[in-house]
C-alpha cells in the first residue's frame, strides 16, 4: 500500500508518495520518495474538476534534490509529457515506457541510479527517459517526520514494485492515473503503464453472450416479448410489457441446448444459438471473432457501456435487466491488459445487424470452436457453451 499527499503548492497541490523501497542494495530503514505535481485545470467544467495530474517528469538537469520536483505551476514540465487527468481518455501513452526508462540516462544529466545509492550516503536520484522528459526518483535515508505524518492521509490500491528507476517511474505514472481516478475520471486505458515487468496497461471491455433462444422466447410469452418486434407499436410495446412482467417471474434456468419448438403442427429441434461479430480491417485481431462489445468510457458502468455498444455495433435496445453477469476474460495483449466482463443477454429489441460493417454469425454450440477467436475469448468458450446448453441464473 502506498501513501500520497496532496499538500498545497504554488498554483496547485504537489504529490507525494511513500514506500519502502524493496532493492537489495538498499537496507532499512531506506524508503523511496517519488513526487510529482498536480494543479487543476481551468477550463474543465465545474462538475468535474479533475486535477492535472503530471508524472514526475522534468527536463533533465533539473533535479531539486530531496523528495520534489516543479514546485509550481507547470514549470520544469516539458510540453506533452505530463498526464493529465483532465480528458476523458487515456493518456497513457504520454507515460514513460519500460523500455525508455530502463535506459536510464538517455537525456544527460540523469544522477546515479537510486538503486546504487548506499547506507549513509544521503540521497541517491534514479533517472529514467523518454525524448525529452526525465523522471527523477529519490532514496532518501531518513523520513522527514514532518513531511512523513503529512503524507501518510490517503492510501491507494496499487502495488509498487520499484526495484529500479524505470519501475519507479511506472509507479509514479500509477500514482498520477490513481489520483485522476480518486477524483472520478477513470479512463478505461489507464493503470500502470511502462514499468517493464511491473507496468501493465489495463483496458476495460464489456461483452455480451447474445442468445437466440427459443426456448426463452416461449417462456417469455414467445413473439410478443421477443427481439422480433423490431419497432413495437404503443400496443405492441405494452404487449412486451406485459408478457414479460408475467412470465418473468417464472423463468428459470434453460434446460438444453436443444430447444424446441412447434412449426407447421410438427416438432422442430432448434438450437441455442450465440451472435459472434468479426472484428473490421483496421482494428487489432482484425478478422478473428468475438462477442459484441467495446471499451468502457469514463464515467459509465458497465452495463451502460455494453447497452451504448449494443446500439451502436448491432442497433439493438437492451435493458439492463436482461443483462445477466456470466464470467470475464483476463488476457495480456502484447500492449495491454484486457479485462472483459461478460455477460448473457436473451431479449432485445431489433434485429442485430453489423452496423458498423462487420460481419456477424449466429452459431450454435457445435459451431462455436470453429470460428478464430480473439485469443482473450479461447477461455470463455467453455463457459458460454455450458450457459447455452444448462443456462443462467436469473435476475432476482
Ligand atoms: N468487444 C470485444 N472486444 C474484445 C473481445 N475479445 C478481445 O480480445 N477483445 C479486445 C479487442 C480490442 O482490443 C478490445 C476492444 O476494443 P474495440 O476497439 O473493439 O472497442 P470499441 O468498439 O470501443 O472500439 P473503438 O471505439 O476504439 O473503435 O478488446 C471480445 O470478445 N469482445
Amino acid at each position: 500500500m502506498l501513501s500520497l499527499t496532496l499538500a498545497p503548492s504554488v498554483g496547485g497541490f504537489q504529490v507525494v508518495r511513500r514506500f519502502p523501497f524493496p532493492s537489495a542494495s538498499l537496507k532499512a530503514p531506506y524508503n523511496l520518495w517519488i513526487s510529482g505535481f498536480c494543479s487543476f485545470v481551468p477550463s474543465t467544467p465545474p462538475h468535474f474538476r479533475p486535477p492535472n495530474v503530471v508524472v514526475a517528469a522534468a527536463p533533465a538537469g533539473e533535479s531539486r534534490g530531496g523528495s520534489t520536483l516543479g514546485p509550481s505551476g507547470n514549470g520544469g514540465l516539458a510540453p506533452g509529457h505530463a498526464v493529465s487527468g483532465g480528458g476523458s481518455r487515456s493518456t497513457a501513452t504520454s507515460i514513460p515506457s519500460a523500455g525508455a526508462a530502463a535506459t536510464g540516462s538517455s537525456s544527460g544529466n540523469c544522477g546515479s541510479s537510486s538503486t546504487s545509492s548506499k547506507p549513509g550516503s544521503g540521497a541517491g536520484t534514479g533517472c529514467s527517459t523518454r525524448g525529452q522528459a526525465a523522471v527523477r526518483v529519490t532514496a532518501l535515508r531518513t523520513v522527514d517526520p514532518v513531511v512523513a505524518a503529512a503524507s501518510a492521509t490517503r492510501t491507494l490500491s496499487v502495488t509498487p514494485r520499484p526495484a529500479t528507476a524505470a519501475s519507479a517511474a511506472a509507479v509514479t505514472a500509477a500514482t498520477a492515473v490513481s489520483v485522476v481516478r480518486d477524483r472520478g475520471t477513470y479512463s478505461s486505458v489507464d493503470s500502470m503503464d511502462g514499468g517493464g515487468s511491473g507496468g501493465v496497461r489495463l483496458l476495460v471491455v464489456v461483452g455480451v453472450v447474445l442468445l437466440d433462444d427459443p426456448e426463452w422466447t416461449q417462456a417469455t410469452a414467445g413473439a410478443a416479448a421477443n427481439k422480433r418486434v423490431a419497432a413495437p407499436s404503443a400496443a405492441g410495446a405494452e404487449a412486451v410489457a406485459v408478457a414479460a412482467a408475467a412470465s418473468s417471474a417464472e423463468l428459470g434456468p434453460i434446460s438444453d441446448s436443444v430447444s424446441s419448438c412447434y412449426s407447421d403442427g410438427g416438432y422442430v429441434p432448434k438450437p441455442v444459438r450465440v451472435l459472434l461479430a468479426q472484428r473490421p480491417e483496421g482494428k487489432s485481431n482484425a478478422g478473428l471473432w468475438e462477442f459484441p462489445g467495446g471499451k468502457v468510457d469514463p464515467r459509465e458502468t458497465p452495463e451502460e457501456a455494453l447497452i451504448r455498444e449494443l446500439r451502436e455495433e448491432l442497433g439493438i435496445t437492451v435493458e439492463p435487466a436482461d443483462l445477466i453477469p456470466l464470467t470475464f476474460a483476463s488476457h495480456t495483449y502484447s500492449t495491454f491488459h484486457l479485462l472483459m466482463p461478460l455477460y448473457v443477454c436473451r431479449r432485445w429489441l431489433g434485429e442485430p445487424v453489423g452496423a458498423e460493417g462487420q460481419a456477424v454469425a449466429w452459431a450454435t454450440p457445435e459451431e462455436v470452436s470453429s470460428y478464430n477467436l480473439t485469443p482473450a475469448d479461447v477461455p470463455l468458450v467453455p463457459v458460454v457453451l455450458a450457459a447455452m446448453r444448462y443456462g443462467t441464473p436469473v435476475r432476482p
